[in-house]
């Protein structure tokens, strides 16, 4: 397994190019957000938002419309419970990501099996929280498109059947290879198991431990996949360690780094690498 540094963010985050328009940095759906867990997809569509993604659309519980409107205006909100809308936007965004406090009630159930049966092939499907208990729970089969797996261990447990004791990069790679996806067991010190590698994140502290750092993560990824669509891997990458990144300059004056807080410090981290990477227009197109 190998170390995963800051040259990653080099490879992937480069300036804009000049002729280009919203459409050219990706559109993105999250899905989630039921009446308990508004917040969960409140903060992965920030990440998604401030990562630069030319357009976001939350589908989520009617309820949170409000408060996601009042933080984040720049999002568009479709009601998860709409099965056509949800199916349509499904299958026209480049990366959607589901689970982000989806929970798992009835009605959550319904809404992951319409997405799932209407992703497609070329798009990035990441799969956090909620639906990775969910998938692991009823059995589901998996979607079509690129699969971003994020669970943090208890999911994994879930969903690869092997305790949290017994997670071991050998048993974690086998597990990978069967999802035929990336997978990101989150911890301290995350993993990244790929079809092209494996990597272990080495930044990153105790002052990520809060509700809300791993839908964060979520939306980062949806972001940085949806813009940066040449190479869905290392764009997977670099948003993992750009997360942990930021959190540790933040942490150094802080107890404690707010999920939010990290999103907001996105845009300024992003244009310090590209300031660093001005003759390198590339890498965002396929
Ligand atoms: N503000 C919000 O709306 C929030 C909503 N959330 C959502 O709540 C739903 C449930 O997710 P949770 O993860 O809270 O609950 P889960 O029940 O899925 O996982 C928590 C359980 O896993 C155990 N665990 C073992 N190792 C762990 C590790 N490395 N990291 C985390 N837990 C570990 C914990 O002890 C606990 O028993 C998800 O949809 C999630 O997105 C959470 O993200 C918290 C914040
Ligand atoms: N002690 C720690 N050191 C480093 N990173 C941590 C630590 N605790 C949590 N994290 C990171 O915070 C995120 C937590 O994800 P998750 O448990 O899904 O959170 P949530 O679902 O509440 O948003 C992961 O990226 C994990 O690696
Ligand atoms: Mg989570």
């Amino acid at each position: 397994m190998q170390s995963l540094n800051e040259e990653i963010l080099q490879t992937v985050i480069k300036p804009r190019p000049q002729e280009s328009f919203k459409g050219t940095f990706g559109k993105i759906l999250l899905v989630g957000g039921n009446h308990q867990f508004g917040g969960a997809i409140i903060m992965a569509a920030t990440a998604a938002v401030y990562a630069g993604t030319g357009l976001v659309t939350v589908a989520c519980d009617p309820l949170n419309a409000t408060a996601l409107h009042t933080q984040l205006p720049e999002a568009m909100v479709i009601d998860f419970k709409n099965q056509e809308k949800l199916a349509q936007m499904a299958s026209q965004v480049n990366t959607v990501v589901i689970g982000p406090g989806l929970g798992e009630e009835a009605e959550s159930l319904a809404v992951l099996k319409t997405v799932f049966a209407n992703t497609i092939d070329d798009q990035v499907v990441v799969i956090d929280g909620s639906a990775i208990t969910l998938l692991a729970k009823e059995k589901l089969s998996l979607p079509a498109g690129k699969l971003v797996f994020t669970p943090h261990q208890m999911e994994w447990q879930r969903l690869s059947g092997i305790k949290i004791a017994d997670q071991t990069p050998e048993a974690n790679k086998s597990a990978q290879e069967k999802l035929n996806g990336i997978v990101l067991v989150k911890k301290h010190h995350t993993e990244i198991y790929t079809p092209d590698g494996d990597w272990k994140l080495p930044i990153g502290s105790a002052a990520q431990a809060v509700g809300g750092m791993g839908d964060t993560l979520a939306g980062m990824i949806g972001g940085f996949t949806a813009q940066f669509r040449k190479n869905t891997i290392q764009a997977t990458l670099a948003a993992t360690y750009a997360h942990s990144a930021i959190a540790d300059e933040i942490a150094i004056n802080q107890y404690v780094v707010l999920p939010h807080q990290i999103s907001h410090a996105l845009p300024g981290f992003m244009k310090k690498v590209a300031n660093s990477n001005k003759d390198h227009q590339i890498g965002f197109m396929n």
